[in-house]
């Protein structure tokens, strides 16, 4: 039996399902001869620490019996078991806790990333954190940077180390923002009604704006280019904000929350102004052989597939040299904690089939 032991930061939507999904699938694992452990969760000042997993009353456990910690004291705690495969599973949001990305894989953690953080760092970073992978021959997986639980950065890796050459990516890359124009192109409700409803299913990033200002449809973009080894950086993206300035640095997630409303009236017109045949849509596009990387807004048929979409559904057209006009198409839910979870347990198997 390989044994596997999972030290999980970020117990909020993502984390939270994929704990109860791990508890769950323990008999599954058993028939691919794999033991599976979360010892050790974390949220961003406390620790809940049970060496031979966490168990399903983790969730009163962690309120009762969670302690301050530093990831240091972690690190060393880790060490002082001698564990096999340890793996450190990021469900943050966080750019502080990427910084400890490096120190994890110096200490032997392998990482399985559900935060876009690390694959949008510079392009010196980028590259940095990968020798330093390279170097300690340890794995790093992030499948649901791209598209939630869909197939979408592998398809793109192996297609590209097969030498096909592929020239466009396009699309909805953004759950919520599907979710969003879905709604509000179909239902009569203020745009704020609708943004409030995607945060109430899980479906934006923890602060709203990171969704709304294209900066999520950007880190994506960047992430699937650099699986082609380009190396572009976040400001090469041209970027459609759907946030004015006075709402996006200077206020708190709350406070934006509480002025949202300030856009209704620009939205309404925006709709005001489809024919009875077209939605809006927030799409992606990264041209390779133009090397453009564009975010921006858009009216589009309901009858073609970027209008045809339904609920918090991504959609990623591949066009290759053999996919030439009729693309490789990715499609279906792009957020929600329940397929991101499940991606991220999907992250495991495939590391625990490399070590
Ligand atoms: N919600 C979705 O549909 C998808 C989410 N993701 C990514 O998953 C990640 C988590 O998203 P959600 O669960 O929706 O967010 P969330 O806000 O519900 O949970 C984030 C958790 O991280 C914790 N945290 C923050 N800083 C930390 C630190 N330094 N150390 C340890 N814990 C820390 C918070 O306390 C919270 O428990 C994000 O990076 C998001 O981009 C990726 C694909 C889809
Ligand atoms: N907030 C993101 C979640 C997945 O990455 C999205 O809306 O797509």
């Amino acid at each position: 039996m390989k044994k596997i032991q999972l030290i999980l930061f970020g117990i909020g939507k993502v984390g939270s399902t994929f704990i109860n999904q791990i508890i769950q699938a323990q008999e599954v694992f058993k028939q691919q001869n794999l033991e599976i452990e979360i010892p050790i969760i974390l949220n961003s000042s406390t620790a809940f620490v049970k060496d031979e997993g966490i168990g399903e009353n983790w969730k009163a456990n962690f309120e009762d019996f969670g302690i301050p910690y530093q990831v240091e004291e972690i690190i060393d705690y880790v060490n002082s078991k001698n564990w096999k495969n340890v793996v450190a599973i990021d469900a943050t949001a966080s750019a502080d806790f990427v910084n400890n990305y490096t120190n994890l894989v110096e200490n032997a953690f392998h990482i399985i990333a559900a935060n876009k953080v690390a694959n949008t760092l510079a392009y010196d970073e980028y590259a940095f954190f990968r020798e330093v992978l390279k170097e300690h021959k340890k794995h790093f997986l992030y499948e649901t940077n791209v598209g939630a639980g869909l197939p979408v950065v592998e398809t793109l890796k192996n297609l590209h180390l097969s030498g096909e050459k592929v020239t466009k990516i396009r699309g909805v890359f953004s759950g919520s923002l599907s979710y969003i124009f879905n709604t509000f192109s179909e239902e009569n409700k203020n745009f704020s009604e609708v943004v409030a409803l995607a945060e109430s299913k899980g479906y934006t990033e923890p602060d709203p704006r990171v969704d709304l200002s294209g900066t999520d449809v950007a880190r994506k973009l960047l992430i699937l280019g650099r699986e082609l080894q380009l190396s572009y950086n976040l400001e090469d993206v041209v970027v459609k904000n759907l946030v004015p300035a006075y709402l996006t640095e200077t206020n708190s997630v709350t406070a934006f929350q509480e002025q949202i409303t300030d856009l209704d009236e620009e939205f309404q017109l925006l709709k005001s102004e489809l024919k009875e045949n077209e939605v809006l849509r927030y799409i992606g596009e990264l041209d390779v052989e133009d090397e453009v990387l564009e975010v921006k807004l858009v009216k589009a048929q309901k009858e073609n597939p970027l209008g045809a979409l339904q609920g918090a559904d991504s959609l990623f057209e591949i066009y290759t040299e053999s996919y030439g006009t009729q693309p490789l198409v990715i499609q279906g839910a792009g957020a929600g904690a329940a397929v991101t979870a499940r991606g991220l347990v999907s992250d495991v198997i495939k590391l625990a089939e490399r070590i």
